[in-house]
């Protein structure tokens, strides 16, 4: 099977993961997503978040359930055909993952050797930092080693962007600075899965939260929907973030 270019879904279908301690994290996950959106996965620490997303490209393969994505079969491909989609559906890892002896610039060209040397310039620019090309990321704060993080995935041209805890760890500053990197590649159209801590994100940024509890999919829908919801697998994971938000 081969991807359609008219689909626009990764889709689960009753995933199921336990790993060998015994642990049964997805007990059966059953979601549509929209490629064309920039869709956030919350839920609490270690309820699988991760590694829903490390599946959606087959970086991780579920016991049982289907995962597909563009009308492809995920989980039953062979790793050379994976290869291949995580080129139109790149995987940013949580750290930045820059290798600190190479310029931004050939940290970018990293990615795919064979890129025109404007479009590594045109990533750069599309993350803010093309006066920073022949800079080592030794000399970046951790925002813009972020940021440069997701140039090189960019300069693949991909279709759809998944990013781990983007801004984990980032002050405040940095953190503002990599959302509006998101907030510009969703207004230009490219759609994105992003796993995330930090509920402050999801109002104005995220067009749709897709919450994991108990190993199922609690939610799925606009973030208002998740941030106003009185369901109580919901409220014990926005509580905390809402009083914290009143206090500045
Ligand atoms: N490869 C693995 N082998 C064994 N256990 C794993 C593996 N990957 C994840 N887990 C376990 O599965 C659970 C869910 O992990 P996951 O990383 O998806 O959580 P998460 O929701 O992203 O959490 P956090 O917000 O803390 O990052 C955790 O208990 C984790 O220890």
């Amino acid at each position: 099977m081969s991807e359609s270019p008219h689909n626009d879904t990764l889709r689960f279908t009753d995933v199921r993961v336990t790993f060998e301690s015994g642990r049964q994290v997805l007990q059966g996950v059953t979601a549509d997503v929209s490629t064309r959106e920039l869709t956030f996965i919350a839920g609490a620490s270690g309820s699988g978040k991760s590694v829903l997303c490390r599946m959606a490209v087959g970086l991780l393969r579920p016991d049982s359930g289907q995962v597909e994505l563009w009308g492809e079969r995920v989980d039953t491909q062979p790793e050379r055909d994976l290869v291949r989609l995580r080129r139109k559906a790149p995987y940013l890892v949580q750290g930045p993952a820059l290798l600190d002896w190479r310029t931004l610039r050939e940290n970018v060209r990293l990615a795919d050797p064979q890129a025109h040397a404007e479009d590594v310039e045109s990533a750069l620019a599309q993350v803010g930092l093309q006066d920073w090309a022949d800079r080592l990321p030794p000399e970046l704060g951790p925002g813009a080693k972020k940021r440069a993080a997701i140039a090189r995935a960019l300069v693949l041209k991909p279709r759809y962007l998944l990013l781990d805890e983007p801004t984990t760890g980032l002050d405040r500053r940095a953190a503002s600075q990599v959302e509006e990197v998101m907030a510009s590649l969703k207004a230009r159209g490219l759609g994105g899965l992003v796993v995330t801590h930090d509920y402050r994100q999801l109002k104005g940024l995220a067009d749709r939260v897709l919450v994991v509890a108990g190993g199922r999919c609690a939610y799925l829908g606009p973030p208002a929907g998740f941030l106003e919801s009185s369901a109580p697998e919901l409220r014990v994971l926005t509580a905390p973030f809402m009083e914290g938000a009143t206090d500045g």
